[in-house]
């Protein structure tokens, strides 16, 4: 907990419960959790300076977010209902084209306060002007890991270009030295960076130890391409520059054979499933889920980019994860809430190396108080069938981040003024589009 000075205070929080277990929770200066009890003793409860009432609570570790584009929280809405690559060439690059570092960090902004109102603390970020990102995650209090989106297009100038926009990005958010955000590379695809510039990102993120962070075998066209042009499939394309280790996020796979999920788990490499994103764009399969966990992959939650989900609601995407797969294997018993929560708790927290994700003493204190008092939570036969698949993002009231409050009781400071400003930012970014395009 921080005060008004900046200071940083224990704090206790009372009356809330722990799988059905009444509790309290002591989070010490350094935001860890110190101890979790029926009643915290009267000398360990001394020290906590801050009491945060969280009774008719249920308390939860938060949810990490392992694939997004934060600042498209701008273009939400912009362009719906087509497929992906007209969505990406005719409507989105253009757009994005005319971005500013201002809009990304408003874009931003929005989106950290959509992830903290629906207990998403941890994100996975890939984008343009992400110095303005990583601005906006320091203000919004929150964790993620950053990379700018690499693209080349085969063109060696280009590819100079992307190389030190990388650089810089991972120099300067290092020398943040904030442990709540991380550098990342992020090439985008191997359809849009060339074999030169993934050789590249591979050696520069071994020799950073950074993440890998790129979207994979999304389309069956993609798979398509990459064999026809280099006889390869995608991910043996990254695995041959390297790009395929235990610090890779790869997002979509959703059309990897089982020869590709096997490569993936020998190489340590994590997925990102992105079920609402997939079949908005209608990538027309679902990600092999039973082949990557047969394999022995990590397999987590994300929700790609606001104008193609069209939110960042992770309780939302745990659900549409389930009923996705369920549906594709025609097996109600693929995909269990148990495992959904997973997803997007403790395995996607591992993948981004923020801690366990699980709400327990000596883990960071990312806590979500979750309303018991609401329809959703009423009745609560098993509290993990009620988040997977009654309850959305709404029903969750106070969120912590590494012990500090970043939402109590619906309220998040600055709220207004982020939302005016994404708003405007949006609005000009169309005019500018529009003015460019005549
Ligand atoms: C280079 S920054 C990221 C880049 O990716 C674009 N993007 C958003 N969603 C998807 C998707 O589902 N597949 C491929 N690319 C996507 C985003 O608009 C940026 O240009
Ligand atoms: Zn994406």
């Amino acid at each position: 907990m921080v005060d008004r000075m900046g200071r940083e205070k224990a704090c206790l929080i009372t009356g809330t419960c722990i799988e059905g277990r009444p509790v309290e929770i002591l989070i010490d200066e350094t935001g860890t959790i110190a101890a979790i009890d029926e009643k915290i003793s009267g000398s360990e409860r001394s020290n906590a300076e801050v009491i945060i009432d969280g009774s008719g609570t249920l308390a939860m570790h938060t949810l990490a977010n392992t694939h997004t584009h934060a600042a498209m929280s701008l273009l939400r809405g912009y362009a719906d209902d087509m497929i992906l690559q007209d969505w990406l060439g005719q409507k989105i690059w253009p757009l994005e084209a005319c971005l500013t570092g201002e809009d990304v960090y408003w874009g931003t902004r929005l989106a950290c306060i959509e992830m903290i109102r629906s207990g998403t603390t941890a994100f996975n970020d890939m984008y343009f002007f992400m110095e303005e990102a990583a601005r906006a995650v320091d203000h919004a209090g929150i964790k993620a890991q950053l990379c700018y989106g690499f693209i080349d297009l085969n063109d060696h100038d280009k590819r100079e270009h992307e190389i030190r926009a990388t650089e810089a990005l991972v120099t300067s958010i290092k020398g943040m030295q904030n442990p709540r955000i991380k550098p990342a590379v992020g090439p985008h695809a191997v359809y849009t960076v060339s074999p030169e510039g993934l050789a590249w990102l591979a050696a520069y993120s071994a020799s950073e130890q950074i993440g890998i962070h790129v979207h994979l075998s999304e389309t069956e066209q993609e798979v398509l391409d990459a064999q026809k042009n280099s006889g390869k499939r995608p991910p043996a394309i990254l695995d041959q520059a390297g790009c395929l280790t235990d610090r890779t996020i790869a997002a979509h796979c959703c059309w990897l054979d089982q020869a590709d999920c096997r490569l993936l788990a020998e190489r340590g490499t994590t997925v990102s499933h992105n079920p609402a994103s997939n079949m908005k764009l209608s990538v027309n399969r679902a990600m092999p889920y039973p082949w990557l966990v047969e394999a022995g992959v990590p397999v987590t939650l994300g929700t790609d980019g606001c104008a193609s989900n069209n939110n960042l609601d992770l309780f939302e995407e745990m659900k549409i994860a389930a009923l996705l797969q369920k549906f594709a294997q025609n097996n109600p018993t693929c995909l269990p809430a148990e495992e959904a929560l997973s997803m997007a708790t403790v395995t996607g927290t591992r993948a981004l190396g923020f801690g366990s994700g699980l709400l327990v003493v000596g883990e960071p204190a990312d806590i979500m108080l979750i309303d018991r008092m609401v329809p959703c939570n009423t009745p609560l036969h098993h509290q993990t069938s009620n988040m997977v698949y009654a309850c959305n993002g709404g029903a969750v009231k106070t969120v912590l981040c590494n012990g500090r409050v970043v939402m109590q009781d619906g309220v998040i400071p600055g709220e207004e003024e982020v939302l005016n400003n994404a708003s405007r930012a949006a609005a000009d970014l169309v005019r500018r589009a529009a003015d460019q395009a005549e």
